[in-house]
């Protein structure tokens, strides 16, 4: 039974609680049914574990400002994979909040907002655009391209170093990463968070620790070498930053701060800022070849607004009004994060009159919101018009929160959108890229994950006439 005033939701079973209402290839379309029958707050049961499922905007604002729904749920498989170490899955508390200002210091410190992290971004654009000029002519699948991207980047910041695209170290963690974005939101994950008699048994889910002992052991070598080359007092990355860091805490073993918790740390930021950047270049892509005189108008902006310049520079974004609504459009169609992360109440709650006791999962659909009736001039349509006023300025529109929302917020979204701004621009001034005939429809369905993905495609590859 549902607890006094909790919100409503679907009649519970013995044991499988809500779990036959999900898909478990995909429950997005479920989650969204339901909220037309319950509401924008409703309940579910996982197995015996109660859940609340926010949507919309008002209630996703009203949760997740506040610390009360700021905490992480412990005891999912998530958690177990991830030895319960790192800030994405810590609880609300000392230690998720130091690791989080770190992080955010030490981006800022490594070059965010300066023009250094511009220089390593058009550095790895250099790489890309290398890999597309051997397709001219032809076409490219490019889900590897971008991921290794993607992942150079934040390597450079945390290890000071990249890999070619056919190094090992990137393809290994590249592939486990991927494999676990989907294990993580799929059937077998869902069944170890319903039946917890299930666990150790010798399920496919036992892949995704495989995964992480593999990418754990890469990541431990890397930490034994920066501290055997470290200038303690002059950090080249975050790792150095992170010994220094734990160096001026000194023998405190209240610290939260342990190499323990760093091969785990650099890893979660590895992973949340690949997969993501990644595969919303990806559906930035697919989107641009289906909408060719979109494509057309971007770069009509990109040529007029950098004539004579040799790259574009993130603060040109305030003359790419078109552009801008572009990108923040190709957020709003990706939904890279289509459930956020899952969150938990801190302590005993109120949601939009309903009562939520402490340590109730929760989770909040950003799907429900990049789509909803109300906030959108064309919520199912791939239009820039969204975020372009009258006067074709561009705007953001409030339930545009792909990146989340609150103390919780995605902290790597400055960097993402410095990211997603020059890579995209520099491709496209530099090249047009369309639709392959031979390849019939695009078919835009992704596939679903803790990410969302575009399914594989190719593109055809040619070059833009330059000035
Ligand atoms: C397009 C790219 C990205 C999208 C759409 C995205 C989205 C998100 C979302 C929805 C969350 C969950 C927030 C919540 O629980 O309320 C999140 C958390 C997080 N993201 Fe991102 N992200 C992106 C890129 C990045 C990058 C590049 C980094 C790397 C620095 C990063 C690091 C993180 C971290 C560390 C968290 C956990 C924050 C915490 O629990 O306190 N993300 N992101």
């Amino acid at each position: 039974w549902r607890p006094k005033n909790f919100p409503p939701g679907p009649i519970i079973l013995p044991i499988l609680g809500n779990i036959l209402e999900l898909s478990l290839e995909n429950p997005l379309k479920d989650f969204e049914r339901l909220r037309k029958i319950h509401g924008n707050v409703y309940s579910l049961y996982i197995g015996s574990k109660p859940a609340v499922v926010i949507n919309g905007y008002k209630a996703m604002k009203e949760a997740l400002m506040s610390n009360e729904f700021a905490g992480r749920p412990q005891d999912l498989f998530v958690n177990d994979t991830t030895q319960r170490k790192g800030v994405i899955l810590a609880d609300y508390g000392t230690s998720w909040k130091e690791h989080r200002r770190f992080a955010l210091m030490t981006l800022r410190n490594f070059g965010l907002g300066k023009d250094s992290m511009e220089e390593r971004i058009h550095g790895e654009i250099q790489y890309v655009i290398k890999t597309l000029e051997k397709s001219i002519g032809s076409t490219l699948s490019p889900q590897v391209m971008f991921h290794n991207a993607s992942s150079n980047i934040i390597c450079q910041v945390l290890f000071g170093t990249r890999y070619e695209y056919d190094d090992m170290f990137i393809k290994t963690i590249v592939q486990c990463f991927t494999e676990n974005a989907k294990i993580a939101n799929g059937p077998w994950a869902m069944l170890y968070d319903s039946f917890p008699l299930i666990r150790n048994l010798p399920l496919p889910f036992m892949k995704a620790f495989k995964n992480v002992e593999t990418c754990q052991k890469i990541a431990k070598r890397l930490l034994a070498e920066h501290k055997s080359t470290r200038v303690p007092g002059e950090p080249r990355d975050f790792v150095d930053c992170y010994f220094d860091e734990m160096d001026k805490r000194g023998e405190d073993s209240e610290s939260s701060f342990s190499e323990g918790q760093l091969s785990m740390y650099a890893l979660d930021l590895h992973f949340a800022g690949t997969d993501t950047t990644s595969n919303t270049l990806l559906t930035g892509f697919l989107y641009l070849m289906g909408h060719p005189h979109i494509q057309e108008r971007c770069q009509q902006e990109i040529d007029t607004v950098l004539e004579g310049k040799e790259k574009a520079t993130f603060n040109d974004r305030n003359n790419m009004p078109y552009m801008q609504a572009v990108i923040h459009e190709v957020q709003r169609v990706a939904n890279t994060v289509p459930l956020s992360v899952p969150h938990c109440t801190t302590k005993d709650t109120e949601l939009m009159g309903y009562s939520i006791p402490r340590g109730t999962l929760i989770i909040p659909n950003l799907t429900s919101l990049l789509n909803e009736e109300g906030q959108w001039k064309f919520p199912n349509e791939f239009n820039p018009e969204n975020f372009l006023n009258d006067q074709g300025e561009f705007v953001k529109p409030e339930a545009f929160m792909p990146f989340s929302t609150g103390p919780r917020m995605c902290l790597g979204e400055g960097l993402a959108r410095m990211e997603l701004f020059l890579i995209m621009v520099t491709l496209l001034r530099k090249f047009k890229f369309t639709w392959p005939e031979e390849a019939g429809e695009p078919d835009y369905t992704p596939v679903y994950g803790v990410t969302l993905t575009p399914k594989p495609y190719r593109m055809k590859i040619e070059a833009r006439a330059t000035e």
